[in-house]
């Protein structure tokens, strides 16, 4: 940095909180509130304190902008260190950076693409149809269980070419008990010497090891070959350890977030009864006709449903990262070790980008208005070179499940009124009282 800028270079402003707490009380009670509030009052860059812990936030636009940029100012290896330590390993692709990164992410590609649904949508709606098959007429049933288990399904077919079964119960304990210990930081590192998380650790981990020893030529997805290639290319950057691990990727990556959207896709679908019969109008077509994977792309209403699900309920675009270096941010002095939270969601209640922004409005993404063609407005998949690898997988995923219940019909929301208690994307799940029944 050269000495005349140095100069100009402010600290990032503090946000409001409370001395001693900081922000903590209000980061607890609305994180995104408090986000969104803050980005309005301070701009893109802020000091956040809360209890112990401090962090700078990078948000909106140009903090995509700047994920897309990174050269090595900052990066997400403290962020998954300790996840991939615990597990027994040195390092995994979603914590390197540059060339060893892009070289990984290649390897990992095919396996999460979008073909890999393109391909297999007879397979998606059968595994849909199977789940709707075993909810009871006239009894309701939780939204969220039925989404994770169908999702769950669905990921492990497309991705490692099996389904999860019984391991499923044990990846969620051992993923969610990691999340809030070395990412989320909200419970003490003791939940790790937990027996029962020791246990279904190690249940997942023989699952894994299971899937390892198949002929991975045998298997229906590119994703265990192609990664076992690399490893034999590349055994400084994926070990057997590492490569164990990247078998409870796909759930770690895919199945909180997407069973996220789909739950609240089909809350919004069910408790709005114009919007419901908008998305029929145009899935029922479709599903006459097999759902033909050419013509997704016409499922326009419901393609900006998910968009703003993903606007209005930001699902997973504040990630943390670390600064390796001091380097520069509109016109903020970052400095290194400073731990950041890049919140490009902080921009998506911003009512310059996007018309009444506290309104849930399918109809801002579809023309004329289309506000997601605003750069960097919405980001929901992240940005720069961490990118979501799954986005179209998501996508695709997303629009043949909504269009497979959708298209179901008697499926109502239980009771027909019920209204959904707030959600936060560190809760993990919506609402679990949030129901559907099939009459
Ligand atoms: C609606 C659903 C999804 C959302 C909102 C979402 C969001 C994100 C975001 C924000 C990131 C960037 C994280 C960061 O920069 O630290 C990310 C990365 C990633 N996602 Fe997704 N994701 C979704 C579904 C999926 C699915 C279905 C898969 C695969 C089965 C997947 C695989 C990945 C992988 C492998 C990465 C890491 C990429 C890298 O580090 O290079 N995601 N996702």
């Amino acid at each position: 940095m050269c000495h005349s800028k140095a100069m100009t270079l402010r600290e990032p402003p503090l946000a409001d909180g409370f001395p001693l707490v900081g922000s903590a009380p209000a980061l607890l009670r609305d994180t995104e509130g408090f986000l969104y509030s803050q980005y309005a009052k301070h701009g893109p860059c802020f000091r956040v304190r809360a209890l112990n812990r401090e962090f700078v936030v990078l948000g909106g636009p140009a903090a995509a902008e700047a994920m897309a940029r990174n050269a090595g100012e900052f990066d997400a290896w403290t962020m998954w260190e300790n996840v991939i330590r615990e597990f027994g390993g040195r390092q995994v692709l979603t914590m390197l950076e540059g060339e060893a990164h892009r070289r990984y992410r290649a390897a990992a590609r095919a396996g999460f693409a979008k073909t890999r649904v393109q391909e297999n949508i007879p397979l998606v709606l059968s595994l849909a149809h199977e789940a709707l098959e075993a909810v009871p007429y006239g009894r309701s049933f939780v939204v969220g269980e039925f989404a994770q288990q169908l999702v769950a399904d669905c990921v492990g077919m497309l991705t490692l070419g099996r389904r999860p079964g019984d391991s499923l119960r044990d990846f969620i304990t051992y993923w969610h008990t990691q999340l809030a210990v070395n990412i989320a930081g909200t419970r003490p590192t003791s939940a790790l010497t937990r027996q029962n998380y020791l246990e279904a650790k190690a249940r997942a981990r023989a699952a894994a090891e299971e899937l390892l020893a198949l002929d991975a030529d045998s298997l229906p997805s590119p994703y265990v070959r192609d990664l076992r290639a690399f490893m034999r290319e590349n055994p400084d950057l994926l070990n057997e350890e590492e490569l164990l691990f990247m078998m409870l990727l796909p759930y770690v990556a895919g199945l909180d977030t997407v069973v996220n959207v789909l739950t609240l896709s089909l809350y919004h679908a069910y408790r709005d009864p114009q919007l419901y019969a908008r998305l029929r109008a145009e899935i029922d077509p479709l599903l006459a006709e097999g759902l033909p994977a050419g013509r997704l792309r016409e499922l326009k209403v419901l393609h900006a449903l998910v968009l703003e699900v993903m606007r209005y309920h930001p699902i997973a675009n504040m990630v943390t990262r670390h600064a390796r270096q001091e380097f520069e941010f509109q016109g903020c002095r970052i400095r290194q070790g400073e731990q950041l939270m890049m919140a490009l969601m902080a921009s998506q209640r911003d009512p310059a980008l996007f018309r009444r922004p506290e309104r849930f409005d399918v109809d801002r993404f579809l023309a004329p208005r289309n506000e997601h063609r605003q750069k960097n407005a919405l980001n929901p998949y992240g940005a720069g070179a961490h990118t979501c690898l799954g986005a179209g997988m998501a996508e695709t995923l997303l629009a043949t499940l909504i269009s497979a219940i959708v298209g179901t019909d008697g499926l109502r929301l239980f009771p027909p009124d019920y209204r959904m208690r707030p959600f936060h994307a560190s809760q993990l799940a919506p609402d679990p009282g949030l129901r559907l029944v099939r009459l």
